[in-house]
């Protein structure tokens, strides 16, 4: 098989107050997936996907990114290659206008002039933002500024795209409209999230985290029908919701 996009090994880690997050999990995430990341709170989400790119260096085990290790010596090519999508937008914009924001990261790697004024074009095109330019992103709703946040990542051209809870505060159209965009994309996918529907919806896979272990790796069809699994790990439909009465699900 080919080289996984992101390949993380027996990756441990403890917090400096001893407290242990995870515990030897691996995930291998192929180019072209979409893998929902899920779990409880605290089971240690989080965690892991702040190892992806290098914020939280990994106590034992490994991660790396298309067969490049992360660390310190490949920090600046680790995030051009993992782009996260921090679950509010308000952490990611903080320029004058959209066209700023989005351009600051293709900037920073040396693009200038029309090719700069290209990427950031069609990164806000993928996410149907492009009238939206010239707006100071505080002038936009959280809906908009969440597709925002996204193109500042899609700019950097990522090989894998990590959202932390995309659908959150989203109205039911704009959580649709997301996901649309989201699979339109020609890019690898991970998505933590709580929203299972949604997982359902867009992710073909879904690993489940529990207390730092992984603890169930399958389609996310198998994972949410599971009734054992679900309720030993605190995961919940909500109510009426049944995947069994889904007819199409994503390929
Ligand atoms: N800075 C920290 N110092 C010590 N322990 C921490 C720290 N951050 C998180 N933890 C602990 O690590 C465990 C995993 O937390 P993490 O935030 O990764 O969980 P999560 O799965 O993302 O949860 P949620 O669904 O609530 O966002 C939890 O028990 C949490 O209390």
């Amino acid at each position: 098989m080919s080289t996984p996009v992101l390949d993380v090994r027996g990756l441990a880690y403890a917090y400096p107050d001893g407290h242990q997050a995870l515990f030897g999990v691996d995930v291998h995430v192929y180019r072209g997936e979409r893998v929902a990341l899920l779990g409880p709170n605290g089971a240690g989400k989080t965690t892991l996907v702040l190892h992806l790119n290098g914020i939280l260096t990994a106590g034992a085990g490994s991660v790396a990114v298309s067969g490049l290790p992360v660390e310190k010596a490949h920090l600046a090519e680790i995030r051009r290659r993992v782009g996260i999508v921090f679950q509010d937008p308000d952490d990611q914009l903080f320029m004058g206008t959209v066209r700023q924001d989005v351009a600051f990261g293709p900037a920073n790697l040396g693009l200038k002039g029309a090719a700069l004024e290209e990427r950031v074009m069609t990164a806000l095109d993928m996410v149907g933002m492009a009238d939206f330019a010239g707006r100071p992103p505080h002038h936009l709703s959280f809906g908009q500024r969440r597709r925002v946040a996204v193109a500042t990542v899609l700019a950097m051209e990522p090989e894998i795209l990590v959202l932390d809870e995309p659908s959150s505060n989203l109205d039911p159209a704009s959580r649709r409209e997301l996901a649309d965009i989201l699979r339109s994309l020609d890019v690898t996918v991970l998505m933590v999230t709580h929203d299972l529907p949604y997982a359902l919806e867009l992710c073909p896979r879904a690993v489940v985290l529990s207390d730092g272990h992984v603890v169930a790796d399958g389609t996310t069809y198998d994972v949410l029908t599971d009734a054992a699994l679900m309720r030993a790990h605190r995961l919940e439909l909500p109510f009426g919701f049944d995947p069994r009465a889904i007819d199409s699900l994503p390929g």
